[in-house]
């Protein structure tokens, strides 16, 4: 699987010119990707006051604007988060399309971040975070639900061999960051694919790196802080390698694990 996470710096509030921005970028990317994958709320940012006016009804702007560019370069796209209204609120929503343009994925954020305002502005979702890319196993959380082990891990007790991760997490925390996606990658042996946003909005500097982790937990490769498009490539295989070697999905006792 050969990634490309575009690390960008969202303009705040303003989603045409995200778009023309995302545009050019997913363009550059595609020529060394099939699976291209975006931040969080990378239409908006977290503008979270002015959500009655820019986001995105029903996600229809966006699901054209990926649509269309899975389909004209013939890739994958996990195509980060968009505040996406709805009549039952606005909800921080990815979506995830394939090379024909098909809709492989729709996942509500389920864990709203209070430290950022979500749960005055969003509703909390609870879909579940399983898809397939091709023949391949996936889940795709959105920032803080990394948070949640036990919510990941019920992702990826069957076959899973990926997680993806799209954020935008705050410089401040950078260390958790890592720690939490290391943790998430050793823990359930499979590789985790993060894609954090870069720059600043009027409340948050955000950290950047975005990481490809492998699933014994080492670095494929990570960014720095600045906006960039960081490039990486997952062989799945090794997962079964690992969970071969230590194999933890086998020794699990369900039976006596109490996470009410
Ligand atoms: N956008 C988010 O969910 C941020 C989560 C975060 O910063 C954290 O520390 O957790």
């Amino acid at each position: 699987m050969k990634l490309a996470l575009i690390q960008h710096d969202i303009v705040f509030g303003n989603p045409e010119a995200n778009y023309r921005k995302m545009e050019a970028l997913i363009n550059e990317a595609q020529e060394n990707a099939d699976v291209i994958v975006l931040p969080e709320l990378w239409t908006t940012g977290y503008d979270l006051t002015r959500l009655d006016s820019i986001s995105d009804k029903e996600g229809e702007t966006t699901r054209h604007f990926i649509r269309r560019l899975a389909k004209t370069h013939q890739i994958y796209i996990v195509a980060g988060s968009i505040a996406k209204r709805t009549e039952t609120g606005v909800y921080n929503t990815m979506l995830v399309y394939g090379p024909a343009g098909e809709l492989l994925h729709e996942y509500d954020k389920a864990h709203l971040f209070r430290l950022m305002d979500e749960e005055k502005f969003l509703s909390q979702g609870d879909r579940s975070a399983s898809f397939s890319i091709g023949n391949k196993r996936a889940a795709g959380v959105i920032c803080y639900d990394i948070r949640f082990p036990e919510f990941i891990r019920t992702h990826m007790t069957g076959d899973q061999q990926v997680l993806f991760v799209v954020a935008e997490w705050p410089k401040q925390r950078l260390d958790h960051w890592r720690a939490l996606l290391l943790s998430r990658a050793i823990e359930n042996q499979c590789f985790v694919v993060a894609c954090n946003r870069s720059g600043s909005d009027p409340a948050n500097d955000f950290a950047g790196h975005s990481l490809i982790i492998g699933p014994w937990g080492e670095i494929i490769a990570e960014a720095k802080e600045e906006a960039t498009i960081l490039y990486g490539e997952a062989d799945l295989d090794q997962v079964a390698d690992v969970r071969n070697r230590i194999p933890v999905f086998q020794d699990r006792r369900p039976s006596i694990y109490d996470v009410q």
